[in-house]
């Protein structure tokens, strides 16, 4: 279930005008020593986030909170939540809200090939993760650190999402690379679930894409605020301010850059940081070391041009600043930086920083900005459902000295077994400690807790609240809430419908190993969806996209050892009604032996198209006069979700029916539980061919990009699928049309393309909603699903 809107709705920061003096004054706690700051090959960038923890500048980590001390500001969910953190703060050692206000849950998202793998291993070199930078399918064959999976290596691609634990002077990290391509679409949501913040990576030249889009969706439906980096600043036709203005209006975000890039291209030196107007060059090996200079003389003009941009914008939002900005003031530093964090918390403002990942540029003002600008675990509002208490929202706060709270996010085999990524939510959790399995109601000890990083760990003790672990060897599905004895559940992510399914069979007998892996991809993925077709017999896996299902036939085959046949890939179809129905069924056997004799009366109808794109369905009781015993209604209900299963036109599931049961019949002595479920799944059969029934198709958003000689082709070949084109766009030699197309005509066009434009086309697509087929189709599709059956008879 997504969330309800307005319900993670971050918190700002304290209003306890804690000044950078009164920070610097306050000792640090023990073993939190500056001496971490020693002269290693990583110096250069940890002083700067040394700096950036103890600077002048930092008014805004709180290291000690006051009951009473919290604003209230735009952004608090309730009154509750707010006096109730207020309360709870107060009662936190000041050694675990320090550590939180130095953690940073962040996800490192994008459009695909935008360079988060690459971002994300130099950020892993930087803190001092990784002792050498492997490339994504560089020459060294190593691959990426976050790459770990064979298949990533060798495709290139991030499939699943990796964490990585790592830390920057003062501040720690947990960090998410998310994979870009949508087939694999579940990632990036779980992800975005359980992070605080995030950074959206873009193309500095191909700005926003498609998926870029998709991202900026899923991270507004967490409300989780975001920086972007523009990343690619060394390739050509690099342009950082078009990209920023289409951040601004493609994606709707009040953006403005934090930065100015020296030079471009090949030319591209280094970035200027204009709230703190200095000139930030990399040096040494691996461009390690971050030299701070005076803003070279010919980028001064432009520098406080650019400056004054970000101002106006901040004013438009932070009410300090706009004063200022009214009465002609300059705003200092500090002032900057405080509005800058504020409102990027409170979503109503994006900062935008530049660099290139692959040139070792610019990459550690990025992590001091993620320190500067993210929130803390403290600065965001969660809640949980209390299941003994009809399901009452109940604060979540992050501090360690509270009963346990934890989200199992991610299930994972990996080669040391079963591996279970939690977020704690609030409490904290101990090795040996035992804690409580929400939705079975079974106890789990704590055998073994690592952190991770990518896929090797290390063994911890304990973990605090805010942060993300992994445990050994517990079996739960992803979404599940694990707590230390309380019926709580915090509320899980959105789980996309697949969109097409392929039959798989084994060519072996021996099938333990299939169904092993089956079960185990079902679990890690709910977007994986497994089932038997009940007249061929066969195995059919449902999911994202074809290079989503190829993955699992593969994983199948490497990690299980199974060969597998596939058959061609088919659309997820659905079936839906178009008018109100009534239905009046009685469903009787009275022939020898125990009799059965049930009767239903109601009706159905078309849902209205809900959030989920009318996929939602729904069971009403409406039976006043006790003609149905009540101890039957639930049997009922099971009846017509039999027959939601398998509609009754091609055989596919059944979307968008409201069932309104109003009255029936029972038989004192033959009526049973079963007689009812028949009698209530005949009586949507009847009904739901009387109302209207018509067959729906997944519709993709395809976005191709070109050089232009090849437009024609491009739009011809759209044309042929029946694809309705939406926008078409021409730049550097390049057009990119958007076209929506129904999936089931989108087979083999990678083929097409690329024969179409000599290998330079490339596209993606993205499922976008489910639409009526033509009727032509729904005929096709009938006759070929009765000669089917009839074959199979
Ligand atoms: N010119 C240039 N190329 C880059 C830069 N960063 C990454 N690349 C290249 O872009 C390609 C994609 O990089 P990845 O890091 O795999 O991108 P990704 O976003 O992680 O890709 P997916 O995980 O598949 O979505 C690789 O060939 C990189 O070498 C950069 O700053 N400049």
């Amino acid at each position: 279930m997504p969330l309800p809107l307005g319900i993670r709705t971050r918190f700002l920061r304290p209003s306890g005008r804690l000044t950078g003096k009164s920070l610097q004054n306050r000792p640090l706690p023990r073993g939190l020593s500056t001496t971490l700051y020693s002269t290693n090959v990583h110096s250069a960038g940890a002083s700067h986030a040394r700096a950036l923890s103890t600077g002048s500048n930092q008014s805004s980590f709180p290291g000690r909170m006051h009951r009473g001390t919290w604003a209230c500001r735009q952004g608090w969910a309730s009154a509750y939540y707010r006096s109730y953190a207020t309360d709870v703060m107060a009662e936190a050692s000041p050694e675990d809200l320090r550590r939180l206000n130095m953690l940073r849950n962040i996800g490192i998202s994008a459009h695909i090939d935008s360079g988060k793998t690459t971002l994300t291993e130099r950020v892993l070199f930087y803190t001092g993760r990784i002792k050498e930078i492997h490339e994504v399918r560089g020459r060294d064959n190593v691959g990426a650190k976050m790459d770990w999976m064979e298949l990533e290596r060798e495709k290139g691609i991030t499939i699943q999402s990796a964490a990585t634990y790592a830390t920057w002077g003062d501040f720690n990290f947990n960090i998410i690379d998310t994979p870009g391509h949508v087939d694999f679409t579940i990632e990036v949501e779980r992800a975005l679930r359980v992070l605080d913040g995030a950074v959206l990576v873009l193309c500095s030249v191909s700005g926003v894409q498609s998926q870029t889009i998709t991202v900026d969706r899923q991270m507004k439906r967490y409300s989780v605020p975001r920086i972007c980096f523009i990343n690619k600043m060394d390739r050509a036709g690099a342009n950082p301010f078009r990209v920023i203005d289409q951040v601004r209006h493609k994606l709707k975000l009040n953006a403005a850059a934090i930065q100015l890039p020296m030079g471009a291209e090949d030319k591209f030196e280094g970035v200027i940081d204009l709230v703190k107007m200095k000139a930030y060059y990399n040096e040494g090996y691996r461009g390690m070391d971050l030299i701070t200079k005076e803003i070279p003389a010919e980028y001064l003009e432009k520098a406080q041009e650019k400056r004054q941009e970000m101002i106006a914008t901040l004013a438009e939002v932070d009410e300090d600043i706009a004063e200022l900005f009214l009465n002609e003031q300059d705003p200092s530093e500090e002032q900057i930086s405080k509005a800058i964090r504020a409102r990027t918390i409170d979503r109503s403002f994006t900062p935008v920083l530049m660099g290139s990942a692959i040139k070792d540029k610019a990459i550690q003002p990025l992590l001091s900005a993620v320190c500067e600008y993210l929130p803390t675990p403290l600065e965001v509002e969660n809640f949980a459902l209390d299941l003994k208490n009809q399901e009452e929202k109940k604060a979540i706060i992050p501090v360690s000295n509270l009963p346990y709270v934890g989200l199992a996010f991610k299930l994972e085999e990996g080669k040391y077994g079963q591996l279970t990524y939690i977020r704690v939510y609030q409490g904290q959790m101990q090795k040996g400690d035992t804690i409580y399995h929400v939705r079975t109601g079974k106890k789990v000890k704590v055998s073994r807790l690592v952190r991770m990083h990518s896929n090797e760990m290390e063994d911890v003790d304990k973990v605090g609240a805010g942060e993300i672990c992994a445990l050994f060897g517990i079996d739960c599905a992803s979404g599940d809430t694990f707590t230390d004895g309380t019926k709580l559940s915090m509320t899980s992510m959105h789980v996309p419908e697949p969109v097409i399914s392929l039959s798989l069979t084994p060519k072996s007998k021996d099938t333990a190993n299939f169904s092993k892996a089956l079960n185990r991809f079902q679990r890690e993925d709910p977007t994986f969806r497994v089932h038997l077709d009940p007249e061929s017999k066969e195995t059919i896996i449902s999911g994202m996209g074809e290079l989503h299902l190829d993955i699992y036939v593969e994983r199948m085959r490497r990690e299980y050892k199974v060969e597998c046949t596939t058959g061609k890939p088919r659309v997820a179809f659905r079936e839906t009604i178009t008018q109100k129905a009534t239905f009046n069924y009685t469903h009787k056997k009275q022939s020898g032996g125990a009799g059965q004799f049930a009767r239903v009366m109601g009706y159905i109808e078309p849902m209205e198209a809900g959030e989920e794109d009318g996929v939602s369905t729904e069971f009403s009781n409406e039976v006043l006069s006790g003609s149905i015993p009540t101890n039957f209604i639930p049997a009922c209900q099971k009846g017509f979700e039999d027959g939601l299963e398998k509609g009754w036109l091609i055989g596919h599931r059944i979307n968008g029916v409201r069932y309104v049961l109003q009255d029936g019949m029972a038989h004192a002595v033959d009526s049973s539980e079963m007689a009812f479920r028949l009698a209530a799944s005949y009586g949507f059969r009847d009904a739901f061919m009387k109302a209207g029934p018509i067959i729906l198709e997944p519709v993709m958003k395809v976005e191709v990009s070109a050089p232009v000689e090849y437009q024609g082709n491009v739009l011809s070949s759209i044309n042929k699928r029946k694809g309705t084109i939406v926008d078409t766009d021409t730049r550097d030699d390049y057009c990119n049309v958007t076209a929506m197309v129904s999936l089931n005509n989108m087979f083999n066009y990678s083929t097409e393309l690329r024969s179409g434009t000599q290998g330079k086309g490339e596209f993606t697509m993205e499922y976008e909603r489910h639409a009526p087929v033509m009727m032509s189709t729904q005929k096709e599709l009938i006759e070929a699903y009765q000669k089917s059956r009839t074959q199979k008879k």
